[in-house]
């Protein structure tokens, strides 16, 4: 049990150092602030130490008026008469309290300020790395988990460094001075003291230990409870439509209680451990006074040695029982700073390969040069992939369901790499043109277009940043959005709903549009922009579609086929393949799968698109 203890507590000295390593560029910047802060910690401590000894030269010097107590430093005290002596030493009182203060408020604040600078940068560090994360890493991790880990654990790391961690510098530091003192005026005495100490931190290093492994249950338990939350409230029509409230009700309470067991047991080990300390310390007073008493008596100790000994041993029981809660504390800062340098840690997959180049204004010309991925290395989606377009071309992906639409559009936005294969825009391969200015000419429309909970102004604003009034105004128009703006009670300036919700499909599609539309970009990308619409929407959606693509390469993917015939180019795709290619007349002509979907809809002119894949897959 010792053995594990010791191993834990082990672990806390490895994940400082893996902490101050990572955010050592951050901790180098802030080196003045942090020296200095230190340095007036150390004076603080020795302050400390020096605030029993005027209390001994009035016992000794004074009330038993010895004149060989004092060192060389204070031989003119010799001379001085009683009187003078005693007020002299009662100002010295209160300048040791006056100068600590000072010095104390110094290092806290020093310390403090550097370690809101520092983490405050972390931070955003780690807000724009999850941002700039791959998909396939966002999958994987909850979001609910992700926002406790920028929000709850920078922030425990925070009040852990400025509460507890310059506290316990200060602690550690004042312990050993007053061992060193405590030897220098009598070696058996300090070493009783000293004693206690490998008791004492075999003890709590294996409370410590098994504190830390609570609480890391602990947080990821709460992450999981965050991530329920977030899903029901982010699913709440489905969840009130299903009358899903008890079931959901049901799993929540197990994650909750399951959430306070943890959290009760790791508050419970923190309690014992702070009575243990406490009952260690008195042990080791009561054998001071009785040992130091009896010197006293043989004459090799003064009763202000006594009183010296007795101070510093009291004095540190406050440090020592806050050690022993701290490192408890600490090593929960330390699991929250690690949760941290996890996430900092993942390099996302996609990202600007070595020698990449921001992209030139396209031309617009895509092409897939046997392109196969897969989300999973052991299944493939895509098999393979060819094809290349011109510049202006309007392209049109269909085919049933899940049969690989979406993640080829995915592939040429870089949001996943192929796992084989090259895709060329202008002839160059896309990775080797920086992400971003590859992203930023490629305008996307989905078929649920998720708005920001800013106004109508920055959500098309976002299409392009820095855009002007006027710009926004045209993106509108050109989507069809500015009339029903202008309806709304504050325009342009009217703040959506979280992800849009307080407007209609249709309107949140021509917005998404105008977003797309403000970037002018020669490729746009449209994932089945009208489904779910209904007849009017779809007629406004559809013209606002027609202006945005014009003149650019376009990808449509739709279920429905009579809206490409008009393309200048349909790629039909089956599991991951294109099975046939060309226009509406030539893919006609061939009779083939996608004259048979065709057929199909047309005949059954009230089949939905989910029947005709039924009927696809049978
Ligand atoms: N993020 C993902 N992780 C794992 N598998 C995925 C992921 N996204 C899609 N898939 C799988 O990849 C396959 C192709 O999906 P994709 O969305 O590209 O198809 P699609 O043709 O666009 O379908 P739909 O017409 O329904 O939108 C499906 O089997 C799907 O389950």
């Amino acid at each position: 049990m010792i053995q594990t203890g010791e191993k834990e507590l082990k672990g806390i000295i490895p994940g400082s150092w893996r902490i101050l390593a990572r955010f050592w560029p951050q901790i180098r910047q802030r080196k003045l602030l942090i020296g200095s802060s230190l340095f007036a910690l150390l004076a603080e401590t020795a302050l400390g130490l020096l605030e029993p000894w005027p209390l001994k030269f009035i016992f000794d010097g004074v009330l038993l008026s010895k004149t060989d107590i004092y060192p060389d430093i204070l031989g003119f005290a010799r001379g001085l008469s009683p009187l003078w002596l005693l007020a002299l030493l009662a100002a010295s009182i209160v300048a040791i309290a006056a100068l600590r203060s000072v010095t104390a408020y110094l290092s806290t604040y020093g310390m403090a300020l550097a370690a809101i600078q520092v983490l405050s940068e972390v931070r955003s560090n780690l807000y724009s790395h999850i941002q700039r994360l791959s998909l396939s890493f966002h999958q994987r991790f909850k979001s609910g988990d992700l926002i406790a880990r920028v929000t709850y654990d920078i922030e425990r790391l925070r009040l852990v460094t400025i509460k507890t961690a310059l506290p316990f510098m200060a602690n550690v530091v004042t312990i050993v001075g007053m061992m060193g003192v405590m030897f220098w005026l009598n070696w058996e005495l300090a070493l009783i003291s000293i004693a206690i100490f490998p008791l004492f931190a075999i003890t709590t290093s294996n409370i410590v230990g098994k504190i830390r492994k609570e609480t890391n249950k602990h947080r990821n338990s709460e992450g999981a409870i965050a991530d329920t939350t977030s899903e029901t409230i982010g699913a709440i029509r489905v969840v009130q439509a299903l009358s899903l409230h008890d079931m959901l009700e049901q799993n929540f309470l197990i994650q909750n209680t399951k959430s306070l067991q943890e959290g009760v047991r790791s508050l419970k080990l923190a309690i014992f451990l702070e009575g243990l300390v406490k009952v260690l310390m008195a042990l080791v007073l009561a054998f001071v006074v009785w040992r130091s008493s009896l010197l006293v008596l043989q004459k090799t100790l003064t009763p202000g040695d006594v009183l010296i000994f007795v101070n510093y041993l009291k004095t540190a029981f406050d440090p020592m029982r806050q050690i022993s809660k701290q490192i408890g504390q600490i090593a929960k800062a330390i699991a929250s700073g690690e949760r941290a340098i996890d996430i900092l840690d993942y390099e996302p997959h996609v990202r600007d390969f070595p020698g990449a180049t921001k992209a030139h204004p396209f031309y617009g010309s895509v092409s897939f040069q046997d392109v196969s991925f897969g989300y999973d290395p052991n299944r493939q989606i895509l098999k393979q992939v060819n094809f290349a377009v011109e510049p202006g071309q309007q392209i049109a992906l269909v085919g049933p369901s899940g049969s690989g639409k979406s993640t080829l559009a995915s592939l040429l936005l870089r949001l996943y790499d192929p796992t084989d294969g090259g895709i060329l825009i202008d002839g160059r391969d896309i990775r080797s043109y920086k992400l971003d200015s590859l992203r930023q000419q490629i305008s996307v429309v989905m078929q649920d277009s998720v708005l920001f909970a800013v106004s109508i102004r920055e959500n098309i604003t976002y299409g392009r940043l820095g855009a002007t009034d006027a710009e926004v105004e045209h993106a509108a128009r050109l989507a069809n959005a500015h009339d029903f703006i202008m309806d709304l009670p504050q325009g342009y300036d009217t703040v959506v709903s979280e992800r849009g919700g307080t407007l209609s499909g249709g309107q949140r599609q021509r917005i998404a549009i105008a977003r797309a539309a403000i970037r002018h970009s020669p490729i746009v990308i449209l994932d089945e922009p009208t489904t779910g619409l209904d007849g009017a929407s779809e007629h406004a959606v559809n013209e606002a579609l027609n202006r945005l693509t014009q003149g650019s390469t376009t990808f449509l993917i739709s279920h429905n086929l009579r809206a490409v015939e008009r393309f200048d180019l349909i790629f039909y795709i089956e599991k991951g393949e294109i099975l046939e290619r060309g226009t509406h007349p030539e893919l006609m002509a061939q009779a083939g799968r996608y004259a048979q979907l065709y057929r199909l809809q047309n005949d059954a002119n009230n089949l939905d698109p989910q029947g005709i894949e039924h009927v696809l897959e049978a």
